[in-house]
């Protein structure tokens, strides 16, 4: 299937987005009339231009305030559109978006419509152009596809059909349903997804739009009705989004074109599934060419976590983990790098010079370099995420030594996939020269609960799309709270069996610790990671007496905490002895405590505890820890 993406989706001038969008591969464009008027560049040019990068000029869009004008505003019309036509002939362009009339002077008359619309498609047709009419959420009469469809029906001239675009169907709560049944009068799909947001439908549609994947609309159902109606591309991006009109724009496209292709492969799996039993959907299969992933790998939970370090910060938070109760496990046979563990957690400090974790470590100080995500398919894994256009990593390795299928995640930390089978240890025998296990409990920590993530602005909507489309991971509702100085935003990103957890937080205000960590990370940095007990309290009670620092929670909490949920008083005190924070859903209980940050470096590390099906990560607790943080730095 062809793919394409408006120009008004990016940041840059004409000619940069161009280049951008062919870099990223599409193979083709929807011209937005704003960026060729204000670009110093003929028709002529920009068509070479466009030819010499591979790409087309799919649309040319939009032509507003067209259908049902009085006699007067409708013959200037199409004045005006034989201009237009006139520069569509010169682009090689060959269909123009005509979206429904916002005009006051627009009359209630799809009679009118349709005999206008007409009339405009008869022009169109002596230039051999076509018109696709498309529904606005907020046109004056004209707002759901189907009311568009109607029309077009109504006209019923070849050169006339409808565009859909899942953003107006979506933002009023309409359906998709029924899209199937337009057949080859659909002539062009515009895809784009969104957070469900409470705003006015004008400013939700021009500024909060995102990639499919990023948000929150049924953009799979969508795109799986169009596919129903035969049709057969060009799968075309329309994205209003401030935050991607301020990004560089090659990173943008890079997300373009990764949900296009999740997009392609959910859509191809529905119809598969579908296959069997429905006959339609085998024979699309064959015909449309949609992109075919391979499967999404099972994950079972994280394996490994790498920081890097220099020789000082291997000391120190060598130490640090000591206090938490790990112990020393082995050294690397031929590198500087050394191995923790405690239960089935497994911690890496790398130290080795010229190594991808120096680099980090060089820009980004101490910090996690990499992660190890265990699976039953390792090769399977890296298969997706490089179909998925993420960039494979090759590490150094010496003869004999463990060799990892890996890739670079947005932002630059390595993920290795770490075949299962290997156990907690296996991965690490080749290339360690590994302590005898002594058996000794250390704090009771047994596995890695969750990672949590600190991006800036500009990375949330990329990682989501990551986690989602690379991982196969599902977004819980994304939740808000309060930090000092600023509003942070959070989102759990997990997969159905919730054996890998990741969470992603992002804050609008610069001023927020989690802003500043994720800005000195170079937009993406791990800024905690829990480690799950089974006895919160022994274990923290047990940190606790070695001098683990703790952050200190209020008094006050706890004297409120009685009144929010029903607990035994004794309980609470031993809570509020420990300075554990406590959460409730109707799923089950949530015991957590954060340690102090690692000495200057934005990270720390949590302790949870969760009981029946919690599925959160206490974040109404999170305004207590960031609270006390800065009451800390205020003293
Ligand atoms: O916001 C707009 O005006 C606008 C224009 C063209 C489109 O295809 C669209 O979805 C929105
Ligand atoms: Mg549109």
């Amino acid at each position: 299937m062809r793919r394409s993406i408006a120009t008004v989706s990016l940041s840059g001038t004409l000619r940069d987005k161009l280049q951008a969008i062919a870099a990223a591969r599409f193979d083709g464009i929807e011209l937005f009339e704003p960026d060729f008027t204000n670009a110093r560049m003929s028709a002529a040019e920009l068509r070479t231009q466009c030819e010499d990068l591979g790409l087309r000029i799919e649309l040319f869009q939009p032509f507003r305030d067209f259908e049902g004008m009085p006699q007067a505003a409708f013959e200037r019309s199409l004045e005006r559109a034989e201009k237009k036509f006139d520069l569509m002939e010169a682009l090689g362009c060959p269909l123009m978006l005509v979206c429904s009339n916002t005009s006051p002077l627009a009359l209630p008359d799809p009679a009118l419509a349709a005999e206008q619309l007409r009339a405009l498609a008869e022009r169109a047709a002596r230039r051999n152009l076509r018109i696709g009419f498309e529904a606005l959420a907020w046109g004056r009469h004209v707002k759901l596809w189907r009311q568009a469809w109607d029309i077009v029906q109504r006209v019923d001239h070849p050169h006339l059909g409808l565009i859909v675009d899942s953003f107006h169907t979506f933002s009023l709560k309409d359906s998709p349903q029924g899209i199937a049944d337009v057949g080859e009068k659909l002539f062009f799909v515009q895809m784009a997804d969104a957070p469900l947001m409470g705003l006015d439908v004008i400013d939700w549609a021009r500024h909060h739009r995102n990639f499919p994947g990023q948000g929150q609309f049924d953009v799979v159902g969508f795109f799986e009705q169009c596919v129903r109606a035969g049709y057969s591309g060009p799968l075309s991006l329309e994205i209003f989004n401030d935050v991607f009109r301020a990004t560089p724009n090659r990173r943008i496209a890079v997300d373009a074109m990764r949900s296009l292709l999740w997009l392609e492969g959910e859509v191809r799996h529905r119809l598969e599934q579908a296959g069997a039993q429905d006959a339609a959907a085998a024979q699309l299969l064959q015909r449309q060419e949609l992109f075919d992933p391979p499967p999404v790998p099972a994950f079972n939970g994280v394996s490994f976590i790498e920081f890097a370090v220099d020789g000082a910060h291997a000391e120190s938070l060598g130490e640090l983990l000591r206090q938490l109760g790990f112990q020393f496990a082995g050294r690397h046979r031929s590198k500087a790098v050394t191995l923790f563990r405690q239960g089935g957690i497994r911690i890496v400090l790398n130290q080795q010079a010229t190594s991808a974790a120096r680099e980090r470590f060089s820009v980004q100080g101490p910090s996690v370099c990499a992660l190890g995500l265990r699976t039953g398919d390792p090769v399977g894994a890296l298969n997706r995420a490089t179909a998925l256009q993420s960039a494979r990593y090759e590490a150094p390795t010496g003869a004999g030594e463990q060799r990892l299928p890996s890739i670079v995640s947005p932002g630059g930390v390595i993920v290795h996939f770490v075949d299962e089978a290997l156990g907690e240890n296996g991965l690490f025998e080749k290339d360690f020269i590994l302590e005898a296990e002594d058996g000794a409990a250390g704090a009771g920590l047994q596995a890695i609960d969750h990672l949590a993530i600190g991006l800036t602005p500009d990375r949330l909507d990329t990682w989501v799309l990551f986690c989602r489309a690379v991982l196969g991971l599902d977004a819980a509702d994304a939740v808000k709270f309060a930090d000092p100085f600023g509003l942070i935003r959070s989102t759990g990103m997990s997969d159905a069996a919730r054996r890998l957890r990741l969470v992603l937080n992002m804050s609008m205000s610069e001023r927020t610790r989690m802003a500043q960590a994720a800005q000195a990370s170079g937009g993406v940095g791990v800024q905690h990671i829990a480690f799950a007990s089974g006895d919160l309290l022994a274990s923290v009670e047990r940190l606790k007496a070695t001098g683990l620092r703790f952050v200190p929670i209020s008094d006050n909490y706890y004297d409120d905490l009685p009144t929010r949920f029903e607990l035994d008083a004794a309980f609470v005190e031993r809570l509020r002895a420990a300075g554990i924070l406590f959460d409730r859903s109707a799923q089950g209980d949530y015991l957590h405590a954060y340690t102090e940050p690692y000495a200057g470096a934005g990270f720390f590390f949590e302790l949870v505890q969760r009981l029946d099906d919690y599925d959160g990560y206490g974040a109404v607790n999170a305004p207590a820890r960031m609270a006390s943080q800065a009451q800390e730095e205020r003293q």
